[in-house]
């Protein structure tokens, strides 16, 4: 039987870019998408089977910025399949984003542009706010999502005899100076995606140390800037149409301008070909577009400490067990309503 491939976020960009060449790579493959919105899903799928006819492309509603909705899905996926190979933990979102124009052409004349441009340290800041679970959007969707899923989905991705991977979408932006272990969620900053992005490398160790002899393995990438929706809406339209010229000539000089999300999906693409004992746990696979346009994919160590990785970890689980009491007690509210609508009727 096919390998069973999960991608979330899988409608656009680099999700979408991804599942093309999957499906090329490998035409037995199982793929599943999981998107918050059924009607891009549709047209996704139909797209990709226009390309690949034949092929295996299941549907999965699933808005990992919410509690309830990565519960049913877990189900979902539970009751249709009996095994996980790959599950890619790729759906992101950047809110609200400024940049900092003055420190983009402060940078434009450093030493420092090259490194500008590569992570975008310094340039951008956002807006988040409590979404309906009472948790921060950007931590909410970036990161806790995906963690309550891989809970969720530990049975089925931990069985004996096999592996199975976990494969996160994430980026150059990620600092540690945007995290702090006493906000995990990043309430007080304006850095919420640099740090939920940190926040996922971290996990990324943490579950590779706590699951690795269970047969769980899980990698991080860093896609390169990749000109699709999230980083479209950055900038005004108009922006982009008059830099466009200059991030092509950029990208002579710096191989992590990948810019289509074809070049952008190459990391993820290639640790798909990879046996997982061969990785670094501590490094980051970074995907790399040289001046002549050919793609390849470089490990880079991350700054990671082992011990806030685990103390991050651990109030990961706290926060987990907190949210399940929450859905449990507002279950058996429900149900109570129920009855009591039942009885006055
Ligand atoms: N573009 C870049 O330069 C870089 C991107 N990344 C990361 O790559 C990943 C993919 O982003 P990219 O392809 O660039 O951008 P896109 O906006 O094109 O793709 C993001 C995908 O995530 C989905 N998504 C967002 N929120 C949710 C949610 N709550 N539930 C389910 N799906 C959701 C979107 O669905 P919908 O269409 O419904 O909005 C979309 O399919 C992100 O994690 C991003 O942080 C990392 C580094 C650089
Ligand atoms: C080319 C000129 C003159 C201006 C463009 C400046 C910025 C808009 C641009 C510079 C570095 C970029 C960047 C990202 C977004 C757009 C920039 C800030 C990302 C933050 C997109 C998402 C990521 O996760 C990062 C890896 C990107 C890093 C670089």
């Amino acid at each position: 039987m096919g390998k069973v491939v999960i991608v979330t976020g899988a409608n656009s960009g680099i999700g979408l870019a991804l599942c093309e060449r999957l499906l090329t790579e490998d035409a037995r493959l199982r793929l599943c998408l999981a998107c918050r919105n059924m009607q891009r899903a549709e047209a996704t799928r139909a797209a990709l089977l226009t390309s690949h006819s034949g092929a295996s492309v299941d549907l999965l509603h699933l808005d990992v910025g919410s509690v309830r909705s990565v519960l049913s899905a877990a189900r979902e996926v539970k009751a249709k399949y009996g095994r996980i190979d790959f599950l890619y933990l790729n759906a992101g979102i950047m809110p609200n984003p400024t940049v900092d124009i003055k420190a983009l052409f402060r940078g434009l004349f450093s030493r420092n542009v090259i490194n500008m441009f590569a992570t975008a340290e310094g340039l951008l800041t956002q807006q988040d706010s409590p979404n309906s679970d009472g948790l921060q959007e950007v931590f909410a969707t970036n990161l806790f999502g995906h963690f309550l899923l891989i809970r969720e989905l530990e049975p089925l991705m931990c069985q004996p005899g096999r592996t199975s991977r976990l494969i996160w979408t994430s980026s150059s932006n990620a600092r540690r100076s945007a995290f702090s272990i006493d906000d995990i969620q990043h309430r007080h900053g304006k850095e919420p995606y640099s740090s939920s992005k940190y926040a996922s490398d971290m996990l990324s160790l943490a579950l590779n140390k706590h699951k690795n002899h269970q047969g769980l393995f899980s990698s991080v990438t860093c896609p390169g800037l990749v000109m699709t929706n999230l980083t479209f809406g950055i900038l005004p339209s108009f922006f982009w149409t008059l830099i466009m010229p200059i991030m092509w000539l950029i990208r002579i000089f710096t191989n992590t301008f990948t810019l289509t999300p074809y070049n952008g999906a190459e990391a993820l693409h290639w640790l798909f070909l990879q046996k997982p004992e061969s990785l670094d746990p501590r490094a980051k696979y970074h995907s790399l577009t040289s001046g002549s346009g050919t793609n390849y994919t470089e490990p880079r160590q991350m700054d990671i400490d082992d011990e806030i990785s685990e103390t991050f970890y651990s109030k990961l689980l706290e926060l987990e067990k907190a949210i399940r009491r929450k859905v449990s007690e507002r279950n058996a509210e429900n149900k109570a309503y129920q009855r009591y609508l039942g009885e006055v009727e």
